[in-house]
């Protein structure tokens, strides 16, 4: 609960006539928020294509669209919304930066003319609890005077370094709040880190194995060195802030587009760590999320024979059992079920998955 509001006013409407805000933010899947550039005409045209084949579709206002093109991304966004059945997919739109000439324009006209359709809106280079506020108040005036039935969601862009130092009252700065994603590139411009990718790893980032010596002392030169990943804490400081307020994480972009391979490590590293999904910048990526964000076949059949172990024989999942030669309980059951539900939660938009799923077979045993 952010210091800012009063537990009893957390739950209030912002503006005479706004939406009810939720009290809890629906698990959605958003493996893959596939990004797109209202004003690109190749890219627009590809939008009704990727309906039904993506979890999230996003009309980017901000960074990656010309400064001169900013108005042409923001009415082809509204065009481009209003043309098209979403079906299952969600829109999602990252407006401007709140310090930009631009931003005030992107919500005035967004809402009102596609509000309904909206369902979050992501805002880039959060500081504080303060943006999320000024967010929340104006979208709370937009969506009374649009006469919106459903309150738009908010998911802020963790990148800059004040806004890592205050994701925990970011996260819980509004019951708007839908989730973060990490943000690589400006949040490394901003730390004055000294790389120059848009996310993933880096060579020099690394830890040496210790010298060794051979049986006549000499030192071999032959030392191992291992990668290490460079967002870990960031990401890691992300998960817990948002799972202690019932948000999303998200890893962010991962812009070596040519390199599917270490997009898909980096993407796995961040889903074993609890992120939700990640950014597709371009068509090639989009697979790479569904398939890094939905659990394995093997996951989900081990995980449903733990859930079976705990609770045979009218077991309320308490207590210890022996399953392959490991001790499983109350406390393994939990992260079985993490599994088991978000496997519920992708077979209701995907079928193909819910076939698979829906094929495993699991064993005494
Ligand atoms: C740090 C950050 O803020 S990250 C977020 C901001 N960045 C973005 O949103 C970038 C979005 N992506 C892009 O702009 C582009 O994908 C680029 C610039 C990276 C590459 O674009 P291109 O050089 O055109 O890629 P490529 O030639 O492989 O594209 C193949 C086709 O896919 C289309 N395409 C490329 N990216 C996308 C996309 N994101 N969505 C839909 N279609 C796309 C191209 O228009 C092209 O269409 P065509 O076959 O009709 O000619
Ligand atoms: C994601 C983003 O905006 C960034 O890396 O800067
Ligand atoms: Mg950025």
């Amino acid at each position: 609960m952010p210091s800012s509001r009063s537990p009893k006013d957390f739950f209030r409407p912002l503006a005479v006539g706004a939406p009810q805000p939720l009290r809890e933010i629906p698990a959605r899947p958003s493996r893959a928020i596939h990004f797109f550039d209202p004003s690109n005409e190749k890219m627009a045209a590809k939008v009704p294509q990727l309906v039904g084949t993506v979890d999230v579709l996003l009309g980017n206002l901000e960074d990656a669209v010309k400064a001169d093109n900013k108005v042409a991304a923001r009415e082809g966004l509204v065009r481009i919304a209003s043309g098209t059945d979403f079906g299952p997919t969600q829109l999602w739109t990252r407006i401007n930066a709140l310090d930009s000439p631009w931003v005030l324009d992107d919500l005035t006209t967004l809402v009102p003319a596609i509000g309904d359709k909206l369902d979050v809106v992501m805002v880039p280079k959060v500081q504080g609890a303060e943006d999320i506020a000024y967010v929340d108040r104006l979208l709370a005036q937009l969506e009374a005077r649009a006469g919106l039935d459903r309150p738009i969601l908010v998911h802020a862009i963790l990148e800059t370094a004040r806004g890592v130092a205050n994701v925990e009252e970011i996260c819980g700065a509004s019951p708007r709040m839908q989730g973060l994603s990490l943000g690589p590139a400006d949040l490394a411009a901003d730390r004055r880190m000294k790389t120059t990718r848009v996310g993933g790893g880096h060579p020099g980032y690394l830890v040496r194995e210790d010298p060794r010596r051979t049986s006549d002392g000499v030192e071999s030169n032959d030392r191992a060195t291992y990668q290490q990943d460079l967002w870990h804490y960031t990401i890691a400081r992300m998960v817990d802030a948002c799972a202690m307020h019932g948000i999303s994480p998200y890893y962010g972009p991962f812009g070596d587009i040519g390199d599917p391979v270490a997009c898909e490590d980096q993407f796995r590293n961040a889903f074993l760590l609890g992120c939700v999904g990640a950014w597709s910048l371009h068509p090639t990526q989009i697979p790479i999320a569904h398939r890094v964000f939905s659990p394995s076949v093997e996951d989900i059949r081990h995980a449903r024979r733990v859930v079976a172990a705990l609770q045979r024989d009218g077991g309320d999942g308490t207590g210890a059992v022996m399953l392959d030669g490991k001790m499983e309980d109350d406390a393994s059951l939990k992260q079985c079920l993490v599994l088991v539900e978000l496997a519920e939660q992708l077979s209701a938009v995907d079928p193909e998955l819910k076939e698979k799923y829906a094929a495993i077979e699991v064993s005494d045993g």
